[in-house]
């Protein structure tokens, strides 16, 4: 059967190597020509562990082709899967222009009758009223499927090959089972329902997630105040089955191109429709506070940062990928520079900011750890890349000035090993890792 799916970010190129391995014949179809072409030479854009081999192999095999949304007249394909993006427009609700624009590009093309899967992350109800505004009563049969993604960037392909469940959501029970049988391969729980609770899942999974953080992010608040360990607090609360070991991870908070939006998005649907979802302001206001506190800790050991030199360790939002959407980070290397530090930077695999975040001459970026921490006072690790974890700290000691410092925004160092080589260490709720 062949497949199409629209919209090569993350999800999109993740869909076509899990479809094409499964041995449906796959054209994906982007609007941005430079990626096609970059995909058509071999190349992919974005940094996803495996993902390349597995695209490599689909392509040897002429199981894929990449297309421009140009190139395409006619759409000859039974299904099509939309995986454009849904950023957050700035009142905090999804930016739903990339879906519509897709569905009325596809009604265009349209020559046969065909399925839409809906895999982009579209506010609960939004497929009931796209199917309302577009596709009921169209000359051919468009079946709309919501098909939420899951994945993490990072683990994107394991995700896929071994997810929890799949949620298949519509209001066509043929459609549900066509869209299900793509999945056979993969011997995953399905849960089929309506569209709306399809797209409330998704949401609300993400919300839950974020919660979760800011949550133990709060009782790490609470272990500062209090003179305990947040990372042995998290290990005994996590052994409950009931509660789970995953998402408990206290720092800095959470970043990435889904959790804030979506939290947003949810916020702004729960307001809009008359419902004023208290949790989830909260989960917001917690994680923005967050990102303050390396700053707060800097400035109660230095005092004023003007002119103080300051590394930051780390601007993807999480490790094992190359993105910096709405990274903490950036937002800590932000106030640093309001407040007239020298700030160096240094990521394992973000090696520039192509983007107008800061100026040039604002910040410096080091070759390695060595060259970024040479003469600061401070270091902030930002991102828990494991190159920082098990980094020789000893050495990098030699290199730094007093008072030697090091804030650990994501609670990833052994203070007893930072604090035996010299330095001063500062978690995030650890005042008492130190004397285990
Ligand atoms: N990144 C992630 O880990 C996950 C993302 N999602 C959701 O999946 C959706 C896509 O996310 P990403 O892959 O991160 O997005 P992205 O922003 O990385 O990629 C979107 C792609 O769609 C293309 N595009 C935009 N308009 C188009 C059009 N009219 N025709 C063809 N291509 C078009 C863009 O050029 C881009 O390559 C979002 O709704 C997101 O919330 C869901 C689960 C995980
Ligand atoms: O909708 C999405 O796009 C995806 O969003 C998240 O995936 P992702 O953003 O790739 O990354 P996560 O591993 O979930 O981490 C998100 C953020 O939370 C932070 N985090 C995570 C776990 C934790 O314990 N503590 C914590 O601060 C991470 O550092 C990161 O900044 C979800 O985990 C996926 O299921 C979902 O499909």
């Amino acid at each position: 059967m062949r497949i199409m799916v629209i919209g090569l970010g993350y999800v999109g190129l993740v869909a076509v190597a899990g479809l094409a391995k499964a041995g449906y014949q796959i054209t994906g179809v982007d609007i941005n020509i430079k990626k096609i072409n970059s995909l058509n030479n071999g190349k992919i854009d974005i940094y996803e562990p495996g993902l390349k081999e597995v695209i490599d192999e689909a392509r040897l095999n002429q199981r894929i082709s990449f297309k421009n949304i140009a190139e395409i007249k006619n759409i000859d394909c039974g299904i099509v899967i939309i995986c454009v993006g849904t950023p957050s427009r700035p009142d905090g609700a999804a930016d739903l222009s990339q879906v519509e624009y897709t569905i009325e590009w596809i009604k265009e093309r349209t020559i046969n009758s065909l399925t839409i899967i809906m895999k982009s992350t579209v506010p609960p109800g939004t497929g009931e009223l796209l199917y309302k505004k577009y596709l009921a009563g169209f000359s051919y049969k468009i079946n709309y499927i919501s098909n939420p993604e899951f994945l993490r960037e990072g683990q994107a392909l394991k995700d896929w090959f071994y997810p929890d469940r799949i949620v298949i959501g519509g209001n066509n029970n043929k459609a549900i089972e066509e869209v299900s049988a793509l999945y056979d391969s993969l011997n995953a729980r399905i849960v089929k329902l309506d569209i709306t609770s399809a797209e409330l899942i998704k949401y609300a999974a993400n919300a839950f997630l974020a919660t979760k953080i800011s949550f133990i992010n709060e009782i790490a608040c609470l272990c500062d105040c209090l003179g305990a360990d947040i990372n042995s607090v998290a290990t005994g609360i996590g052994l409950d089955n009931r509660i789970g070991e995953g998402f408990l991870k206290a720092g800095i908070g959470y970043g990435g191109s889904c959790f804030p939006k979506d939290v947003r998005a949810l916020n702004f649907l729960s307001t809009i429709n008359g419902h004023n979802f208290e949790l989830l302001r909260a989960t917001i206001i917690v994680n923005s506070r967050q990102r303050l506190l390396p700053v707060q800790k800097l400035r109660s050991y230095l005092g004023n940062l003007v002119n103080k030199n300051i590394a930051v360790l780390g601007l993807t939002f999480k490790p094992g990928t190359d993105d910096i959407r709405e990274s903490p980070s950036l937002d800590i290397i932000r106030l640093l520079l309001d407040e007239g530090a020298n700030v160096s930077i240094y990521d394992p695999i973000r090696k520039n900011l192509n983007i107008n975040l800061f100026r040039k001459d604002q910040i410096r970026f080091g070759k390695n750890i060595l060259d970024t921490v040479k003469g600061t006072e401070a270091v902030v690790v930002a991102t828990e890349w494991d190159q920082f974890i098990d980094t020789n700290w000893s050495e990098i000691k030699i290199v730094m000035n007093e008072p030697f410092l090091i804030v650990d925004g994501r609670n990833c160092l052994d203070p007893c090993i930072i604090n035996n080589c010299g330095f001063i260490y500062s978690g995030i709720g650890r005042a008492k890792a130190h004397e285990r």
